[in-house]
């Protein structure tokens, strides 16, 4: 399905056809992970993508997809609560997990006991254990986690992840999960995946609504005056880098 490093980008009419177009995209990759491997690795990030994917708890998709074999997971998650309205997990859970039946324990939620470092170490830690089971590949390349599928949203400023701009944690290079404590955009206290976690995927779907997105969008896909590259033009997967944009998004292209 996928050419190695290829990028692919779509701009449709309205956000419904969006989510249309991203169900379609996530079921046949859900397909075609669980017939080649058994497994397929899902990861979530918080935000409007949710809403995004609401077309995949509506038939044909909530009838057709192998949601036993799914394992989700997050890009990013706020040091909140499980219940707490911040929190990606609620709003995960809430908008898709609790409508499909993924088994309880293939959702790997964040330990929200624990502090914001602890919580990115035993994220760290439970991933570790999950690739050395084959819950979730290793890139040859890279020797980080290599996720079947990973769902990304953008904020206006082009964060990606809990990765802002200008922000020392683009430039993790070691870890596979770290944290922020001054997060420009609140709750300030997140664990996030790094770069080179997200940039060993197999797929990544850059999922992106809305005239505010649109000069970030313009900063990694177009002819942009902004010499400063924003995190989403650091997204450059292993695998393939699917965009989905409506038009407002797509309108300084
Ligand atoms: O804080 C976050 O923001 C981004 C973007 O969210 P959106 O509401 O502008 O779509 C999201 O991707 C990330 O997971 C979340 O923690």
């Amino acid at each position: 399905m996928a050419t190695k490093g290829e990028v692919k980008k779509e701009v449709f009419e309205s956000e419904e056809d969006l989510a249309v177009s991203l169900a379609k995209y996530t079921a046949q990759l859900s397909d075609k992970f669980c017939k080649e491997r058994g497994a397929f690795s899902v990861v979530l990030s918080g935000g409007s993508l949710i809403n995004s994917l609401r077309k995949l708890v509506e038939p044909p998709y909530i009838d057709s997809i192998e949601w036993s074999k799914w394992h989700v997971f997050w890009l990013d998650e706020r040091v909140v609560p499980k219940d707490h309205e911040d929190s990606n997990y609620k709003l995960a859970y809430d908008g898709l997990i609790s409508k499909v039946p993924i088994l309880p324990g293939n959702v790997y939620a964040i330990n929200d006991t624990l502090s914001a470092e602890a919580a990115a170490e035993d994220y760290e830690a439970r991933l570790r254990h999950l690739v050395k089971s084959n819950v979730i590949n290793i890139s040859a390349a890279s020797g980080f986690p290599k996720f079947d599928l990973q769902l990304l949203g953008m904020g206006p400023d082009g964060h990606v992840a809990s990765l802002f701009p200008g922000h020392p944690l683009v430039k993790e290079n070691e870890k596979w999960v770290t944290f922020i404590k001054d997060s420009p955009k609140p709750p300030p206290e997140r664990i996030t995946f790094t770069f080179p976690v997200i940039n060993s995927s197999a797929y990544i779907a850059l999922v992106v609504t809305g005239a505010a997105e649109a000069g970030a969008v313009q900063n990694a896909l177009g002819n942009s005056q902004n010499s400063e590259k924003l995190p989403v033009a650091m997204v450059s997967p292993e695998g393939e880098l699917a965009w989905f944009l409506d038009t407002a998004a797509a309108s300084k292209l």
